[in-house]
Parts: structure tokens; sequence; C-alpha cells
């Protein structure tokens, strides 16, 4: 079944920040429209990763957004999230699906895979991302996907299709009229001067599409 709350900004957290300042950070994305958080957290310990994930909770709430956790299958249920994202290296997304139930929302990378999108599509995921739609200055050696993969992916793939890896307002355009569901972005967001308005700004680009 296709969630429609799959489209829009999708706010991934950055890393080297702390805790009161990404908290302040995520609460400005989604006082601009943001409706859909991702903790991506590979540097904190477990207790101040369940701490940020538990104020994250709170703030997504607060705002009816959807909290997703990175990686992270257990700390999704512990904080009581609303899903999470795995990418190859993982797990199996079969069993994650069958530990998630079907209420909870499952996100899979698939890097430039379409057949790998198929089989995370037919393991139960709720979308699917690939990446990088352009140079990321937060993961500058993740390989590229094209534009024309992204619109084979929308025209093909029964699942929102969500697009990760160097995109700004200025480069996005292209990837919404190829029909992305999503557009996960790190640095454009959190790097902006105003980061409730540059929020705003990606909700506007969706706004304008076609639904
Ligand atoms: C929405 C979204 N898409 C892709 C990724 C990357 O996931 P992965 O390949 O598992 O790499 P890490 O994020 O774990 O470095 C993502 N996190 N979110
Ligand atoms: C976490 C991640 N995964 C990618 C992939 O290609 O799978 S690119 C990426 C980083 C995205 O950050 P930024 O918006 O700063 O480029």
């Amino acid at each position: 079944m296709r969630r429609p709350e799959l489209r829009g900004l999708y706010a991934v957290t950055p890393e080297s920040t702390d805790g009161a300042a990404l908290l302040r950070q995520v609460e400005a994305a989604l006082a601009g429209g943001c409706r859909i958080v991702q903790l991506r957290d590979k540097e904190s310990r477990m207790s101040e990763r369940l701490a940020r994930a538990h104020a994250l909770r709170a703030a997504t709430r607060r705002h009816g957004a959807l909290l997703l956790i990175n990686d992270d299958l257990a700390l999704c249920q512990l904080v009581d999230a609303d899903g999470v994202h795995l990418g190859r290296d993982d797990g199996d997304l079969h069993i994650a699906r069958a530990i998630l139930g079907p209420g909870r929302i499952l996100g899979a990378s698939c890097y430039a895979d379409l057949d790998a999108a198929r089989s995370a599509i037919a393991a139960g995921a709720d979308y699917v991302a690939f990446g990088a739609a352009f140079a990321s200055p937060t993961k500058p050696d993740a390989a590229s996907a094209p534009l024309a993969l992204y619109t084979r992916a929308c025209a093909e793939l029964d699942a929102p299709v969500c697009a990760i890896g160097g995109i700004t307002v200025a480069n996005a355009a292209p990837l919404i009229d190829a029909g992305v569901d999503l557009l996960a972005v790190i640095t454009d967001l959190f790097s902006a001067p105003d980061i409730e308005a540059r929020a705003n700004q990606y909700q506007r680009l969706f706004a304008k599409a076609r639904p």
C-alpha cells in the first residue's frame, strides 16, 4: 500500500552537531514545513543517540511529522519511531519488515540499482532511495545515480522514489520533474543560513509540481 505521506523534503540529520543544536536545527526544518526526519548518527555513543532519538521523537510529534531511524531497528522500537532506513549492509529487508510489522515504514538504499529496488519493494520496502544524485559533500565517494535512473525508477516502480546526495534547492527541480517523491537532504538544509526558510523553499518546489 502506497503511503501518501512519503512525499516532500526528507531531512537527514548531520553528524558533528551537538545535541541541543541539532534539536534546534530540526525544529527549524519542521517549522519550515518538513514532514519527514531521519536520525542518522554514526558518531554518538548509544546513550547520546537514545537521547537524540527521544528528543527528535517529541519534536516530530509536536509537528505531526514522521521520524525514521537510520540503520537501527532496536532504536526505532525503543523510541516508537515511525520507521527505519536500511542500506545494503544493514541486514535483510524481509527480516526487518517482519520485526517492524506492517505499521512502520521501511526505507531501503538502492544506490543506482533498479533490480535492487524491485527486490526491496518485494521484501516490503515502503520507499526506495537512489543516490548520489549529485556530488555529495557528506559522502564524496558515493557512486552517482543519473537523472535517467530516477525517470525510469519513477515510471517503473510501484513505490515512492527518494533521491539523495548533493541535492540543493537550485538543482532539485529536474528530480521533482522526473517524478521523485522524496528529496533527502543534509548539507543544503542544515548548513543553510535560515533552515526554516530553506525547508520552506523545498516544500514550495513540491507544491508547485504535479502531485
Ligand atoms: C533516505 C536515505 N537514502 C539513502 C541513505 C544512505 O543509506 P546507506 O547506504 O545505508 O548509508 P548510510 O546512511 O548508513 O551511510 C540514507 N541514509 N537515507
Ligand atoms: C547519506 C547519504 N547516502 C548517499 C547515497 O548516495 O546513498 S549520499 C548521502 C549524503 C547526503 O548528504 P548531502 O545532502 O550532504 O549530500
